[in-house]
Parts: C-alpha cells; structure tokens; sequence
C-alpha cells in the first residue's frame, strides 16, 4: 500500500479508504511516532482541475482554525501530483447517519449538539471565517461523541473583516440562505447562521425545512421562509429556529445572541464557550519526549515546534498532546537506540 504513497513510508502506517469526499479520498492510518490513528485526505492535482484553490483555501483555513469542535490538521504534505492532509480521525462518522439512526433526537440530546456547533461556528466567525457548508455531513463524531466540524474548501475569509460582503453562491442548496441563492451579495456570518436554523431543524425533525427535487421550487421555498412546525417541537424550540429562518438577514438572530440564548443555556445555564482549549503555550511533557527522541535540547525543540510547518513534527507534536489529553502516556513509539 504504501509503495502507491512512497512519501507517507516509515511515518505513517496506511490502512483502508474510509470515506470520499467529492475531489478526495479519505484513508485510515496510524502515526508511526505515536501510534495514533489519523485521517489522511489525499487529493489528485490533475483530478483536482479548477478546484485546486480549495485545497489551498481549506488548508490555509485548518492552519489557523484550532479549536476543540474543529477537526484538527496535523499535517499537510503535497508532492507534484498529490496534496496530503492529515487529520484528527473521528471514528463515529458523520452526523447525517447518526440523527438518521434515531430517526429525530430529543430536545437534550438536540442541544448538547447544537452547542458543540455553535461553539464551532462562533470561534471560525472570531477568526474572521464564513464556513458557507454548513450541513450534517460536514459534522462529524470523535470517539467521545464530541463534535467536529469539516470541509472549509467552500470557506471565505472576507478581506477587511467579516463586515465585507460576499458574492459566490456556494454550499449545499437544502442549506443555503435566502440572499445566498438569490444572487444578492450577503454577509458569510448571517448566511451561516441560516444554515444553523437548518441544522438545528434538521437535528429535532429528522427531515430538511425546505426541500424540493427541483432546485428551481426549492429556492421558492427557501425565499418564501415558510416551514411545516411539527407539533413535538417545544414552544422554545420553535421560537429559536423562527429567530434563525428569519428570510431577511438583517432580522435574523446573531451568533452573539446565539451564544446566550436561553434555549442553548437551560440545563447548562452557562453560555456556549467558544475559546479554543489548544494553549498557545508549548506543553512541556511533549516537549521533553520530542527532544529526547530527536538527540535535541528542549530549547532547540521548542524554536523547531514554534515554526508550525505542519510537517511530520508538527503532527508528532499534537499527536502526543492528543495523547495526554486523553490521559494516555506522553510516550512516542520508537525510543532512541544508542546509534541513534
Ligand atoms: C461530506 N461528506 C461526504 C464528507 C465525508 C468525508 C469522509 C469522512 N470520513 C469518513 O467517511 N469515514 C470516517 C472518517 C473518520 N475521520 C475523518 C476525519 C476527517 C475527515 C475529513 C476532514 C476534512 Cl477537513 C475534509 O475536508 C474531509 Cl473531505 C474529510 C473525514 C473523516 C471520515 C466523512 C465525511
């Protein structure tokens, strides 16, 4: 397997494909230094064609988006032929499947989702990022059943600011904005909360707001704003959403309000948090391991970490803080032998 992945021998181990997505395939494999699973999305350059500037966009994006409800980049190697990103490996899949397997989810179970989301939304808005595809499919589970969000390949970080217009109509139809579809320049915050109300009706329905076989009375729908309100959804619920699929943006809920709304806040009564738990501080546990294993000082490993490359060291790096986050031993595989 990875005579075909010549550049991935000795440090990664590669296993089976586990999924697509569009351009891409998506393989399994273990961190050879940790022994930690990862995503690995290898993607063609000549299959890429015109959709080349996404991978840079989606990268350039993971680089600075590091947050908890983010999946997390490790890693990005690209060859003549190929782009490699190695990734956070979520084992439970994707969302979609999940609310399809339960048909609906309760209102608790709705909400402790829908903050994860939110919390993800509002640290890529801080960031300055439009995601503009958001969907349940691009939310997947880690093995704790937190959260992830994926695919910033239709991601824009608007120049001067998250005030500045956007004009590309993109994202999946079912989910995209009023003013998004109707060609009309539009603000990525305001588009995305949309998308929210979407997610949010779809994660307590089972089933889209809006939805059409044709595209042309699906954006019918989508612009006339007007949904079915089963009779299970609560009082509060039905309110959230309506503050949500509001069709003109001016009226529609901010993430601001979003974070604090009482919907989002019973049970928890604290508001949703979206600072990142990655410190910017180095761990000094990681630190040490690595400088061992390289023959260096932890002052020297610590310039080489700073640089974030995203090369093999910077995935060593996160892999064992992932490690110890998950309370296993700061260890890395192979300890240096005497010739080392
Ligand atoms: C819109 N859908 C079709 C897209 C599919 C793509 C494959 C996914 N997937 C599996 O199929 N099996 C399990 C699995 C496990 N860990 C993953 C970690 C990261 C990614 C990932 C991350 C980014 Cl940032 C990205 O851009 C892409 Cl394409 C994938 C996918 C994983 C995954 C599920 C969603």
């Amino acid at each position: 397997m990875s005579s075909q992945y010549p550049e991935l021998k000795g440090f990664y181990h590669l296993r089976e494909t586990i999924g697509s997505g569009g351009f891409a395939k998506v393989k399994l494999a273990y961190h050879a230094l940790t022994g930690e699973k990862v995503a690995i999305k290898i993607m063609d350059k000549r299959a890429l064609g015109d959709d080349l500037p996404r991978v840079k966009t989606e990268i350039a994006a993971m680089k600075e988006l590091c947050q908890q409800h983010i999946c997390k980049l490790f890693q990005v190697l690209e060859t003549e032929t190929r782009f490699y990103m190695v990734l956070e490996y979520c084992p439970e899949g994707e969302l979609f499947d999940y609310i399809v397997s339960k048909d609906r989810l309760d209102e608790a179970e709705a909400r402790i989702f829908f903050r994860q989301i939110v919390s993800a939304v509002a640290f890529i808005h801080y960031k300055g990022y439009a995601h503009r595809d958001l969907k349940p499919e691009n939310l997947l589970l880690d093995e704790e059943q937190n959260l992830k969000l994926i695919d910033f390949g239709l991601c824009a970080k608007p120049k001067g600011g998250m005030e500045n217009h956007l004009f590309t109509c993109c994202g999946s139809p079912a989910y995209a904005a009023p003013e998004l579809i109707s060609g009309k320049q539009y603000l990525g915050a305001e588009a995305d909360l949309w998308s929210m109300g979407v997610l949010l009706y779809a994660l307590l329905c089972g089933y889209l707001p809006f939805d059409d076989e044709k595209i042309p009375s699906l954006y019918r729908k989508i612009q006339s704003g007007k949904y079915d309100v089963p009779d299970w959804l609560s009082p509060e619920s039905s309110i959230l959403i309506a503050q949500m699929l509001q069709v003109d943006p001016k009226r529609r809920i901010s993430i601001q309000q979003l974070i604090n709304h009482p919907w989002l806040r019973k049970g928890f009564n604290i508001p949703c948090e979206f600072e990142s738990k990655y410190k910017s501080t180095l761990d000094e546990d990681c630190i040490t391991e690595l400088a061992v294993h390289y023959g260096k000082t932890r002052t020297e490993m610590e310039e080489d970490v700073s640089k974030w490359t995203y090369d093999y060291l910077t995935a060593s790096y996160f892999l064992l803080l992932e490690k110890k986050m998950k309370g296993r031993p700061v260890r890395l595989l192979q300890r240096p032998t005497a010739t080392d």
